[in-house]
């Protein structure tokens, strides 16, 4: 089956409960560290790095097996013990509703984690389906070349900017040719972004 919904989940303030605290758990916990989300681990034994975050009270760690009391009210829910028959009887135990991500099992799975780019407000996220998350991974080193770290300032200028021209240009041609303008490799590079528009702005008018 591959009719998966690509989806970006607001997670602030909701319950994600991680089953396992080994170096797959690491990595699915510091990519929920940003949502805001109150992140749950279980596991008898973590990481370093899960115990730091634990001590510095960014996340909770039960030192404990799995049990199906660990995710009530949990809204989002990653199976990543080394233990398959846990893994499963995680997704077993859980409700219809919850969603459920399986480290070692896809198919069973309701969900999987993409490779994830982040640069400020622009996120890109790849892929492969479980075919191959090398290869999501590669594509995303990829990318990360192409949208490299000006982009977080650039998608502030541009988030200020269209707010600007939607509140104070009201014909509908001048609008768009503004809005379009702004978003070009040559626009970027061009340095001073304000200064540009402006002067684009006033050729426009
Ligand atoms: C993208 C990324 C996101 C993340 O985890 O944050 C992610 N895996 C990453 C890395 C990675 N994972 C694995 C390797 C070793 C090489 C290899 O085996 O290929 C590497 C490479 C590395 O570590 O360098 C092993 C592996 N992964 C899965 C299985 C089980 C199976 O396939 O049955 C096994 C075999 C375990 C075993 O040996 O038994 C399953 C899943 N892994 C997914 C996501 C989902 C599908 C995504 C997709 O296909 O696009 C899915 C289905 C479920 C899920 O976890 O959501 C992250 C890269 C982040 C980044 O750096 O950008
Ligand atoms: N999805 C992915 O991206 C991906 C990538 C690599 C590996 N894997 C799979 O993920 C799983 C975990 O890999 P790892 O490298 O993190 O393993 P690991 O050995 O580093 O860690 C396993 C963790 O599971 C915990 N655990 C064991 N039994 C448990 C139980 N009953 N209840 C709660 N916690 C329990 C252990 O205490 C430990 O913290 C493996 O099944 C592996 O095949 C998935």
């Amino acid at each position: 089956m591959n009719g998966y919904y690509p989806i970006m989940l607001k997670l602030e303030g909701k319950k994600v409960v991680v089953a396992g605290g080994g170096k797959v758990a690491e990595r699915k916990v510091k990519g929920l560290l940003e949502t805001g989300a109150a992140i749950t681990v279980i596991s008898p034994e973590s990481t370093p790095v899960i115990q730091h975050l634990a001590h510095e009270g960014k996340i909770t760690w039960k030192q404990k097996s799995f049990a199906k009391l660990d995710i009530q009210e949990a809204f989002l829910i990653i199976a990543a013990t080394n233990d398959p028959h846990t893994n499963n009887l995680v997704k077993e135990e859980a409700a219809e509703h919850q969603l459920v991500s399986i480290a070692d099992n896809p198919e069973e799975s309701d969900f999987h984690l993409p490779s994830h780019l982040k640069r400020g407000r622009l996120s890109i996220a790849v892929s492969t389906g479980g075919a191959s998350p090398i290869l999501a991974k590669q594509i995303r080193k990829q990318l990360e070349q192409q949208f490299d770290s000006r982009y977080e300032n650039y998608l502030e200028f541009l988030f200020s900017k269209r707010k600007w021209i939607l509140k104070n240009v009201e014909d509908a041609d001048l609008k768009r040719k503004l809005l379009t303008v702004i978003v070009s490799p040559e626009f970027l590079n061009s340095g001073d972004w304000d200064e540009m528009f402006q002067r684009l702005y006033e050729q426009m008018i």
